[in-house]
């Protein structure tokens, strides 16, 4: 019922390894820093919708897949690609022993280390899903424009506490967003004021040069203005200073329930790194499957064995 960490250390000793230098392959391949934030994206999507059981990674020709739901089309083809082909590495030399779930969790802690953030032990022995439906999607991930309340709620419907919530989401230390995502804050906040006062005004200024109204929807700018690249805490001093990107960034230090770990992480990097490590924990664990009735051995990530 429990993931371990040596959990394929008589079946498949070598997976870790593996997975690492394949993931470093398809970076040599992609000359791009694109496939690190969408890995570690495509962890929490996969483990807030069904659980951490590669449901994310399901196609399907009829395009009603989770991944095909309104919420899953920004994540970036270069998370998928960098699981699908890792765990061919690992097919090739441990044939039907390694999950694509176990797989994605492995690669979501390389690709974090590959940024520069902390290393930890990753927790394994799940089962791959056997269901990947769309219309399962609506609801279970947040918004860009939700509130504490809201983010809160659907952490704590996923076992993960408010620590966990400040800690995961500096992710946003990397990658990237469209400008739909957060464009509300800079034209129609509110008839007051039409560009969200919690932001940094030079920054607000930067973000509607970027992203002017009616700019083509597939502009994305860096999440992290100061950083992009690096995986750290400097995410949660752009917080301290309002150039959090989404409501659901700034929220974290607007609110006096959460301003304090925001401004502890801010200041302590090694907090930040021991927190986070512990929230990845928590959700790799969230909803995982381990017997045979619940899950699966995928052979290839992204269709249902049959
Ligand atoms: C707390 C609530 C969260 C909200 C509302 C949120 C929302 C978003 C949004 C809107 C984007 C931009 C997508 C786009 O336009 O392409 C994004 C990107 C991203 N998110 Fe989150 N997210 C949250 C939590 C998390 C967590 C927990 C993680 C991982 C542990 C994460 C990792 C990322 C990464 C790495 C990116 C960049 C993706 C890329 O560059 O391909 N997010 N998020
Ligand atoms: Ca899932």
């Amino acid at each position: 019922q429990v993931l371990v960490e040596n959990f394929y250390s008589s079946s498949c000793p070598n997976v870790e390894l593996i997975v690492q230098q394949s993931v470093a392959s398809k970076m040599q391949a992609t000359q791009t820093f694109t496939p690190i934030p969408a890995t570690l994206r495509l962890f929490f999507h996969d483990c807030f919708v069904e659980g951490c059981d590669g449901s994310v990674l399901i196609a399907s020709p009829n395009g009603d897949a989770e991944k095909d739901a309104p919420d899953n089309l920004s994540l970036a083809g270069d998370g998928f690609d960098t699981v699908i082909k890792a765990k061919q590495a690992v097919e090739a030399q441990c044939p039907g022993i390694v999950s694509c779930a176990d797989v994605l969790a492995i690669a979501a802690r390389d690709v974090i280390v590959m940024a520069g953030g902390p290393s930890f032990s990753v927790e394994l022995g799940r089962k791959d899903g056997l269901v990947s439906k769309a219309s399962r999607v609506a609801g279970n991930l947040p918004e860009p424009s939700d509130d504490l309340n809201k983010l809160i709620a659907l952490f704590t419907k996923n076992n993960l506490s408010t620590m966990d919530l400040i800690a995961l989401s500096g992710a946003h230390s990397i990658g990237f967003s469209h400008c739909s995502r957060f464009a509300n804050r800079l034209y129609s906040f509110s008839p007051s004021s039409p560009i969200d006062p919690s932001l940094d005004p030079n920054y607000a200024q930067q973000l509607i040069q970027m992203c002017p109204q009616n700019v083509d929807p597939s502009i994305a700018v860096n999440i992290d203005p100061t950083t992009p690249t690096t995986f750290d805490n400097v995410y949660y001093q752009n917080l301290v200073g309002g150039k959090g990107l989404f409501t659901s960034d700034q929220e974290l230090f607007t609110d006096p329930r959460t301003q304090s770990t925001v401004t502890d992480f801010a200041n302590n990097p090694l907090n930040f790194n021991a927190a986070f490590v512990t929230a990845m924990r928590n959700l790799g664990r969230v909803g995982v499957k381990t017997n045979n009735q619940q899950g699966e051995i995928r052979r290839d990530c992204t269709t249902f064995n049959s």
